[in-house]
């Protein structure tokens, strides 16, 4: 018996997310003594898999076939429900992105698995089952039990951690039967953002509002991500504006995010951007309005004038990286 964790695979890399959901399962698997195994589908080196050992992976079933690197969410779960029987899984987790939300419902239908998604820490209890989840956009905790043999989860990014627990890994080409045509559509061309930390993986995320007055002036906050290694996010008058990306904006309507460290510039605390950023461990403001309701969900403020602040914390940062470098 197992739990299985579900591993992005993306242009053969595996993303972070996936070695800490690995984490959490053995942090799991301390309580339940199953073993900890994955699966891993499309064009992927052993090589990249390594390191999810180093996080206590235990077996990782590979479904390689050229037809699978087009993800179809229907195909891929056909292929999560075949490596879930093979390995009887009890517990299947998921990373709650989108592609956890596109596969996990599916799974949870055809298993007749109940599925608990935004799962915030470590289950509360085994027998019975019982875990919180994040509920009304985050501003409370819903605790959920699961009675049904096998459970799914998909638990929030960056609330458990990385945590260490070396294990052997042994790594299974795994040919799942797949009846059915792999897709009804042809993708045409795909435009991936290279070379940048994706927001859900970033640990710091330099956001700006309607505060910074207007796109070109998002440089300045580009400069800062730059220097601490983060991902720039913005507020949802900020996307709709055409100033940055849609898919920048967090919030509500947005996306959820939960990094180490979160800079709310410019940005007033409207109750809608808060929803997508209450799991951060840390948020700085930087707002020039001493009243701005961000200051009552801030650990630190800083009350002031952002194009004024940002440059001087940009040189502040680049002068002590490099006095630690
Ligand atoms: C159903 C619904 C869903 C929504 N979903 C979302 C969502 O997902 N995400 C989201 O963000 N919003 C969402 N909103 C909108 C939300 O209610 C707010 O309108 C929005 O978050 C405000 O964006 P803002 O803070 O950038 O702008 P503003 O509220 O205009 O705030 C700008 C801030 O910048 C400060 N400022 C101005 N100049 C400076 C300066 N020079 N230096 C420093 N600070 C300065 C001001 O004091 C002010 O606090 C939603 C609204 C609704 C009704």
């Amino acid at each position: 018996m197992s739990i299985l964790v579900y591993i992005s695979n993306v242009n053969g890399k595996i993303k972070k997310q996936s070695l800490e959901l690995t984490s959490y399962a053995s942090a799991m698997s301390k309580s339940t003594a199953l073993d900890v195994c994955g699966v891993v589908i499309g064009d992927i080196e052993d090589s990249a898999l390594d390191e999810l050992g180093k996080y206590g992976m235990g077996k990782i079933l590979k479904a390689v076939d050229a037809q699978f690197n087009n993800r179809v969410n229907r195909v891929y779960t056909r292929i999560v429900e075949q490596a879930a029987r093979q390995l009887n899984a009890q517990y299947i987790l998921f990373p709650d992105n989108n592609e956890g939300k596109a596969i996990a419902p599916r799974l949870s239908a055809r298993m007749s698995a109940g599925f608990v998604p935004q799962v915030m820490g470590m289950p509360n209890s085994y027998e019975p089952f019982v875990v919180s989840k994040r509920a009304f956009t985050g501003k409370a905790l819903a605790r959920v039990e699961v009675q049904t043999k096998v459970k799914i989860l998909s638990p929030m990014f960056n609330s458990f951690g990385l945590i260490e627990f070396p294990k052997e890994l042994l790594i299974e080409a795994f040919t799942p039967e797949i009846d059915e045509p792999h897709s009804r559509l042809n993708i045409i061309n795909r435009n991936l953002n290279e070379g940048t930390i994706s927001l859900a993986d970033a640990e710091i995320v330099v956001s700006g509002g309607r505060g910074m007055k207007s796109g070109e002036h998002f440089s300045m906050l580009e400069a800062l991500s730059a220097t601490l290694g983060g991902a720039v996010a913005c507020s949802r008058p900020v996307a709709d504006a055409g100033w940055r990306p849609a898919d920048e904006h967090v919030g509500q309507t947005g996306k959820i995010i939960a990094p180490n460290i979160y800079f709310a510039i410019g940005i007033s605390g409207a109750i809608q951007h808060v929803a997508g950023v209450s799991g951060a461990k840390c948020i700085v403001a930087i707002n020039s309005d001493p009243e701005a309701p961000i200051f009552d969900v801030a650990d630190y403020g800083m009350v002031g004038d952002a194009f004024k602040i940002v440059p001087e914390l940009i040189e502040a940062f680049k002068a002590h990286l490099s006095d630690h470098s």
